[in-house]
C-alpha cells in the first residue's frame, strides 16, 4: 500500500555564506501492506515527521521515490491527496469553532454536498464517541478530546491510508489507550495506518511493523517481537539511581567495566542510573553479577530481571537509549 525506495530530504537553512544543508532524512527504504499499522518509532530529530510529511505531499523529497496505493508520490500528488488521511502534530492552537462544524467544513472541502457533510460529520461523531461536546466550542476539550477530533478530522473522506504524526504524543495513559482503540478501529474499517511516535510502548503494542529510525536512517525494522527476539537472552537491570543523586561515588562506571568483562554479561550499557546488563539466562547471572559487585565492595540498588524491549534494540543499534 506504501512502498518507498531510498526517499531523502535535505533542508537548506541560512542564507548566503552561512547556509548549511541539513540532511533530516537520508535514504530510506520501507513497504506497508494493506490492513498494517506500520509505526516510525526514534528519537526527536529522527526524521520522523519530515518522512511522513513527504508522503502525505505535504513537502517535496529531495530524492528516491513512492507509490502510495499504486499512485506515485512525485508524478500524481493530487492523486495521492484523495487518497490519504493525514493528521499533523498536535498544534495546540484551536479556535471558536465546534467538533461539528469543523467536521462539517473538513467534509466540505473534499466536495461533497451539505447533506452528505452533515451525514458524515454526525457518523464521525458517534464512532469517535464526541457526542458529549462535539457542539461546545474547540477550546473547552480536554487533550484526549481534541486527539480523537483530530483524528476524526483525518478520516472523514474515508482514506484508503492514514497518516498520524504523534497521535497521542502529551495525552495521559487512559486517553492513550483510547486512541490506540480508535486506531485499530480504523484498521477494521479496511484502513492502512503509517504513524510515528517515540513511544516505546506505542510501537510495541499498537504496531503489527516498526521502522526504527536514528538520525534519518533506519536501523532496524520488523514485528516488535521479532525485534526484540534479535536480542537474545535476558536483560538484568542494575540500579544506581542512588549514587547518581551523589550518595555514593563511582560505583556506577566501576561495575560497567568490572561486568563488561565478566564471561556471563555479553554487553553492559550503562542508561540513566541504570546498567544495563545483556546476559542469557538472568536466573544463573544474578548471583554471579551479585557476588562480583559484593566481592568488589559495590552495594547496587535494586536489581530487576526482564526480557528485552525495543528500548534494549535501539541501544544495540545505535549505542544510544530512546529513554535517555
Ligand atoms: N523545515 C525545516 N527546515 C530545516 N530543518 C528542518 C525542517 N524540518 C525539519 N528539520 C530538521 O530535520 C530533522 C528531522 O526533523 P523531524 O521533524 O523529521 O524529526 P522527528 O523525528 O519527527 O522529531 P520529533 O519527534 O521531535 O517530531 C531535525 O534535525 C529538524 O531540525
Amino acid at each position: 500500500m506504501i512502498e518507498a525506495t531510498g526517499l531523502r530530504k535535505s533542508f537548506r537553512v541560512g542564507r548566503g555564506r552561512g547556509a548549511t544543508t541539513v540532511d533530516a532524512v537520508r535514504g530510506v527504504d520501507f513497504a506497508v501492506r494493506r490492513g498494517e499499522i506500520v509505526g516510525f518509532l526514534g528519537p526527536n530529530g529522527a526524521g520522523k515527521s519530515t518522512t511522513l510529511r513527504m508522503l502525505a505531499t505535504l513537502i517535496r523529497p529531495s530524492g528516491g521515490a513512492a507509490t502510495i496505493a499504486g499512485v506515485d508520490l512525485l508524478r500524481a500528488p493530487a492523486q495521492v491527496r484523495r487518497r490519504i488521511g493525514f493528521v499533523a502534530q498536535a498544534s495546540g492552537t484551536y479556535d471558536d469553532s465546534t467538533a461539528r462544524r469543523d467536521l462539517v467544513l473538513q467534509a466540505r472541502m473534499h466536495g461533497l454536498s451539505k447533506s452528505v457533510a452533515q451525514e458524515l460529520a454526525a457518523g464521525a461523531i458517534r464512532a469517535f464517541q464526541l457526542d458529549d461536546f462535539a457542539d461546545r466550542k474547540i477550546k473547552t476539550y480536554s487533550g484526549g478530546q481534541r486527539r480523537r477530533l483530530d483524528v476524526a478530522l483525518g478520516v472523514i473522506h474515508s482514506p484508503q491510508v492514514m497518516f498520524l504524526d504523534e497521535p497521542t504524543a502529551g495525552l495521559d495513559p487512559p486517553s492513550r489507550v483510547r486512541m490506540w482503540q480508535e486506531v485499530r478501529r480504523l484498521r477494521e474499517a479496511g484502513m492502512t495506518i503509517f504513524l510515528t511516535t517515540h513511544y516505546l510502548d506505542e510501537a510495541d503494542s499498537l504496531c503489527d511493523r516498526v521502522s526504527i529510525i536514528d538520525a534519518g536512517r533506519i536501523v532496524a525494522e520488523g514485528t516488535p517481537s521479532a525485534l526484540k527476539r534479535e536480542i537474545s537472552g535476558d536483560v538484568v537491570a542494575v540500579d544506581f539511581a542512588a549514587e547518581v543523586a551523589g550518595e555514593t561515588g563511582g560505583d556506577l562506571p566501576a561495575a560497567t567495566k568490572l561486568l563488561a568483562e565478566a564471561p556471563y554479561v555479553h554487553a553492559a550499557e550503562p542508561v540513566d542510573g541504570t546498567l544495563r546488563l545483556y546476559v542469557d539466562s538472568a536466573a544463573t547471572a544474578i548471583p554471579q553479577i551479585m557476588r562480583a559487585l559484593y566481592d568488589r565492595g559495590i552495594e547496587p540498588g535494586a536489581i530487576e530481571a526482564r526480557r528485552p524491549s525495543l528500548d534494549d534494540v535501539f541501544l544495540a543499534k545505535t549505542g544510544r537509549s530512546l529513554a535517555e
